[in-house]
C-alpha cells in the first residue's frame, strides 16, 4: 500500500469518539439475609460521547442496578468501570451526570423553579446564577412560564419534565434516566420522547436510558442494550442509524420494525436461557 493510500484510508476512518462510560467484566452480587442475589454478571459495555443508549430487559434483570453503579449509588463486586476516565465516585464528586428517577420526586412545598435550583443550592451556586440556570433548563424542556407553579399544579408529564430540567440544571454532559416515562400514558410518552430527542440533538449530551418499551428504545436510541433475566448479562447490542432529528413516523419504516424484531427476539432468547 502506498503512503497516499494509507493517508486516504486514515482520512476515511470515522474519528474515534471519547468513551464516557467504560465497563469491563462488571458484576454485582447483593448479600441479603436470604443469601446472595446475583444482579449483574460479566457486563462489558462502552458508551461513547453523544450516544443515546437504552437498556431493555425483563423486570429485575439489573437495569436500574447498572445505572446506579454508573452513578456511584451501588458498588460493583467485580470488574472495572470508569466514567470519563475516572472512578464513578470521582465522577460523582465532579457532578459528571444528572440522574432522572422513575418518579419525578419533586418537593411539593417548593415551586418548580426552586425544585430545579435545589441541586445548585447544595452546590452553593449564587442565587442569580441559580435562577439563570433554572430558566435555561426549564426552557429546554419547554416549561418556561411554569417557574412559580407548584408540582401539584402540573400534569404527570410536566412534572417529569421538571425533574429532567433539575437533572439538566448543572449542565453535566451525561444524563442517566431510569424509566422516566414509564408511568405516563402513551400519547404523553410519545410527546416526551420527541422532546427528549430534540433536547439530545440540541445539546449533544450522552444519555443512558432504562426502559421496558421496545418502541421507545428503538425510537430514541443510537444503541440498544438488550439484557437477560437475572443475573443481568448483555445479550445483544444493536446500533441504529436513524438521523438525530427523526420523527415518530419512523416507527412505520421497515428498518424500525426490523430492529424492534431483533430486540424482541433477543428478549425471547434471554427468557428461554433462563428456563
Ligand atoms: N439493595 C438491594 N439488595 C438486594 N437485592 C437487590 C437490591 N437492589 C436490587 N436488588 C435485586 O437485584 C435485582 C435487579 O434489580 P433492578 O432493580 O436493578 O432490576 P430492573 O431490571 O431495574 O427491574 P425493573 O425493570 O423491575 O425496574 C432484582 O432481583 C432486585 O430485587
Amino acid at each position: 500500500m502506498t503512503l497516499k493510500q494509507v493517508v486516504n484510508n486514515v482520512a476515511e476512518m470515522p474519528a474515534s469518539k471519547k468513551a464516557v462510560v467504560d465497563i469491563k467484566k462488571l458484576s454485582l452480587t447483593f448479600q441479603t439475609a436470604d443469601g446472595p442475589v446475583y444482579a449483574l454478571s460479566d457486563v462489558d459495555l462502552t458508551i461513547e460521547e453523544g450516544d443515546f443508549v437504552s437498556f431493555i430487559g425483563p423486570s429485575g434483570c439489573g437495569k436500574t442496578t447498572l445505572l446506579r453503579v454508573i452513578a456511584d449509588l451501588e458498588q460493583a463486586t467485580g470488574g472495572e468501570i470508569s466514567i470519563n476516565g475516572v472512578t464513578p465516585h470521582e465522577a460523582r464528586e465532579k457532578r459528571a451526570y444528572g440522574y432522572v428517577f422513575q418518579a419525578p420526586a419533586l418537593l411539593p412545598w417548593r415551586s418548580i423553579e426552586r425544585n430545579v435550583t435545589l441541586p445548585l443550592e447544595i452546590m452553593e451556586i449564587s442565587k442569580e446564577e441559580r435562577v439563570k440556570r433554572a430558566q435555561e433548563a426549564l426552557k429546554l424542556v419547554e416549561l418556561n412560564g411554569f417557574e412559580k407553579k407548584f408540582p401539584w399544579q402540573l400534569s404527570g408529564g410536566m412534572q417529569q419534565r421538571a425533574s429532567i430540567a433539575r437533572a439538566l440544571s448543572f449542565d453535566a454532559d451525561l444524563l442517566l434516566m431510569d424509566e422516566p416515562f414509564g408511568a405516563l400514558d402513551e400519547i404523553v410518552r410519545d410527546h416526551l420522547n420527541e422532546q427528549l430527542l430534540k433536547l439530545w440533538a440540541r445539546t449533544n449530551k450522552t444519555v443512558a436510558f432504562v426502559t421496558h418499551s421496545i418502541p421507545e428504545a428503538v425510537y430514541l436510541s443510537s444503541k440498544i442494550v438488550v439484557m437477560s433475566p437475572r443475573p443481568g448479562r448483555i445479550i445483544d447490542v444493536i446500533e441504529t442509524d436513524f438521523p438525530k432529528d427523526r420523527t415518530l413516523d419512523i416507527r412505520e419504516t421497515p428498518e424500525f420494525l426490523e430492529i424492534a424484531h431483533r430486540v424482541r427476539e433477543g428478549l425471547r432468547a434471554g427468557h428461554s436461557n433462563d428456563e
